[in-house]
């Protein structure tokens, strides 16, 4: 794929994007394969692919420039903005969606952040766009100082965006490089974008996680399915379940389902969707270690499958201890980080993996998803 701010030296986010398309998926498969070849015997899926470009269902844009000329993209070494509004991992509709947006901050007179100077309002532009392009608008501001503009000039937004079905303000006053803070206000009647995804509508409420690239997630979804189906078990937790993809796609009637995850607007994603859809799935907010530590000490069951699906930093030491010692007969590990999935089977070992499936859910990058079904080991006589 060519890109011209690669060739110009602009923006090296994706460091593979000289290799052939082909060659990264091979390349991915190797090193996943590799990493997993203490466990031998595991029945492999094709690769699913993640496109050339355009699939990307997040843009993440730095703020820089002035006022009255700002840049939507990254910042360089010296903290200077460089404008990558066109970016060509994006979905067409965010690029669309970036001058409307800089036309925003022009009038609403929204000063960037110079992280340099520690000066400005404006740090983040976070814009997810779902399959029917509808969009979720989120500013990052320093504080509420342009809140007020914002909403004056929020008509005209959704005048020219009309796709702009949720618009909020993130409020992040840290001078630390995060990219959002705690607070989040709503400035649309509707709080929720929905995002088709196989035959699910999942809300998803600002502040959630959703994964990048909607295809690539709903062969994910698909796929989890699938095994999840095959063995029938009669009760799930979806750990680190997020907006509840896994969880809604794994409910079924007769089937206990708990989703399980930290953060309050994934949760209350996952509760207005399962409500939507009429599905009988419990939606806890804890952390999921905890949860499941307090659950094993009062001497309930561990569920007979559990799916994890952790930040790259993987489930730890005290989470496999515990899936380790359990009852459940089988654990998915979805993981966007191999080197911690494997970190984290030595500490399963009777959990072997017997199948497994790599996702390029971040094409032109090293990264990729990978998911693996383990299946507990018949006790040694
Ligand atoms: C890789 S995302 C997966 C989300 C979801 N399974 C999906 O398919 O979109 C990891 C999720 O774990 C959540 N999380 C992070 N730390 C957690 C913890 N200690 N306990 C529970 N959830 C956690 C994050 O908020 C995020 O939603």
């Amino acid at each position: 794929m060519d890109c011209h701010h690669y060739a110009r030296g602009e923006c090296r986010s994706c460091t593979w994007l000289p290799r052939p398309y082909d060659e990264q998926l091979s390349e991915k498969e190797r090193a996943c394969r590799a990493l997993l070849a203490p466990w031998p015997g595991i029945a492999w899926e094709p690769v699913v692919e993640g496109g050339l470009g355009g699939f990307r269902n997040k843009a993440k844009l730095v703020v820089g420039g002035t006022p009255e000329a700002p840049t939507l993209g990254i910042l360089d070494p010296e903290g200077r903005g460089v404008d990558l509004r066109d970016c060509a991992l994006h979905d067409p509709r965010l690029v669309a969606a970036a001058d409307p947006l800089a036309e925003l901050v022009v009038r609403a007179r929204i000063a960037p952040y110079d992280v340099v100077r520690r000066r400005g309002e404006l740090k983040h532009l976070l814009v997810t766009v779902a399959p029917d392009g509808g969009l979720l608008v989120r500013f990052v501001l320093r504080s509420e100082e342009a809140v007020t503009r914002i909403r004056k000039h929020l008509p005209w937004l959704l005048g020219r965006l009309p796709e702009a079905r949720v618009v909020s303000v993130n409020l992040q006053p840290d001078p630390k490089a995060v990219l959002e803070g705690p607070r989040e206000i709503v400035l649309t009647d509707a709080t929720s974008l929905r995002v088709r995804v196989n035959d699910l509508d999942l809300h998803l409420l600002p502040q959630s996680f959703f994964q990048t690239n909607t295809r690539v997630a709903a062969a994910l979804y698909r796929q989890v399915a699938e095994w999840v189906d095959e063995i029938a078990p009669a009760s799930v937790w979806d750990l680190y379940g997020g907006v509840g993809g896994f969880a809604l796609h794994v409910a079924a009637p007769g089937r206990r389902v708990v989703g399980v995850e930290v953060s309050g607007a994934a949760t209350e994603s996952a509760r207005r969707s399962a409500a939507d859809h009429g599905l009988a799935v419990e939606v806890v907010a804890a952390d999921a270690t905890t949860w499941v530590a307090d659950a094993v000490a009062a001497g309930e069951p561990v569920a007979d499958l559990v799916v994890v699906n952790p930040p790259r930093r993987g489930i730890g030491a005290r989470l496999a201890s515990l899936l380790e010692e359990s009852g459940a007969g089988h654990v998915v590990y979805s993981s966007c980080n191999a080197v911690t999935l494997a970190r984290d089977l030595e500490a399963m070992p009777s959990l072997r993996p017997v199948r497994g499936r790599v996702l390029d859910m971040f094409p032109h990058t090293a990264h990729y998803e990978a998911v693996v079904l383990l299946e507990r080991a018949a006790r040694e006589r």
